[in-house]
């Protein structure tokens, strides 16, 4: 195994503190040409995490100046009562974002409710219409993790263009579209998952490794390449040594011996995601307002030709 002499610790912080700045700065072009854009954020139930994540939600949309609504559902709220909140926030043209936090309690269909909201307020990008257009590369509401570790990955890299990209995990919310905004930005793209044969010899292939599996500490020094740029999207909770910590999917302490760049867990890509929610709720609101439209500024416009 050779160590790479210079490690770079992205600090996912550092970058998300500057797309809030860019966000900030574009809210206030938009409320001069008189729009407010505001975000709806949906809770059902009191998941610890869940609350957390909702709250960092609204204090981010307070601090760039978009309007956080917060809806807070009990638990055993019914599906039904759900989608009527959906219908009326899809109808209210001072709401420019929706966005339902999961995971759902188990009694309401999830894909359900993602079905109803609008596809142009749909800042998770997680409609079937804005999955399809991601695919297509067209330019669409993009979910908010792979957003932000597109971003990481062009801060620390530059061009992406013909670099072997493996994607461990194949979930609709991170793998799925990580692999296709990899695709967009020219990679060449293997996605493994927990049933992949030869998952070890796979990953040390790849100059860029983006691990969202949700297995704790599963990606080893021994699975990577020498100088490759590592994305740890896993957060898992473990308990070591009788303490609870936050750890990734890769073994950070045991691949800064042989990486070039690494995201830490805590620290790395959790801050980005909740900045790109931001941006897209600008995103959808210059969508909902074509005369604001002129330029394009989706936090992934695709490029024009995939082949
Ligand atoms: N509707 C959605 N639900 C969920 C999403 C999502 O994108 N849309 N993603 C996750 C949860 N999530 C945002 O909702 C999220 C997770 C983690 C972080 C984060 O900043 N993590 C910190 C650590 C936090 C801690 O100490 O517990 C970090 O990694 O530094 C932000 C957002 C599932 N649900």
């Amino acid at each position: 195994m050779n160590s790479f002499p210079h490690v770079n610790i992205i600090d996912g912080k550092a970058a998300a503190a500057r797309v809030l700045a860019e966000v900030r700065d574009e809210v206030s072009d938009l409320k001069s040409a008189g729009l407010h854009p505001a975000l709806a954020v949906v809770l059902v139930g009191s998941d610890p995490a869940s609350q957390v994540y909702v709250r960092n939600k609204v204090l981010r949309a307070e601090e760039t100046g978009i309007c956080s609504l917060e809806h807070k559902l009990p638990a055993d709220t019914r599906e039904d009562a759900l989608l009527a909140l959906i219908e009326r926030l899809n109808g209210d043209p001072a709401v420019n974002g929706i966005l339902v936090q999961l995971p759902l309690p188990r009694h309401i269909d999830e894909n359900r409710v993602l079905q109803a909201i609008d596809p142009l307020k749909d800042v998770d990008g997680f409609h079937s219409e804005n999955v399809g257009g991601l695919s297509q590369g067209r330019e669409v509401l993009t979910p908010c993790t792979p957003a932000g570790c597109m971003r990481l990955l062009r801060d620390t890299c530059g061009d992406l263009a013909g670099k072997h990209a493996v994607v461990i995990g194949r979930s609709n919310i991170v793998g799925k579209p990580m692999a296709a905004l990899l695709l967009q930005a020219h990679c060449s793209v293997t996605v493994v998952h927990s049933k992949s044969a030869n998952l070890r010899e796979l990953c040390r292939q790849a100059d860029i490794v983006v691990a969202a599996v949700g297995r704790p500490r599963l990606v080893d020094a021994d699975w990577l390449k020498s100088g490759a740029v590592v994305i740890d999207v896993g957060i898992n909770r473990i308990d070591e040594g009788g303490r609870s910590r936050l750890v990734g999917d890769v073994n950070f302490d045991s691949a800064l011996g042989v990486v070039s760049a690494i995201t830490p867990v805590p620290g790395g890509v959790g801050p980005m995601t909740i900045a790109f929610l931001m941006k897209n709720t600008l995103a959808a609101a210059r969508l909902q307002h074509p005369a604001l439209h002129s330029q394009p500024k989706l936090p992934e416009a695709p490029c024009p030709s995939i082949s």
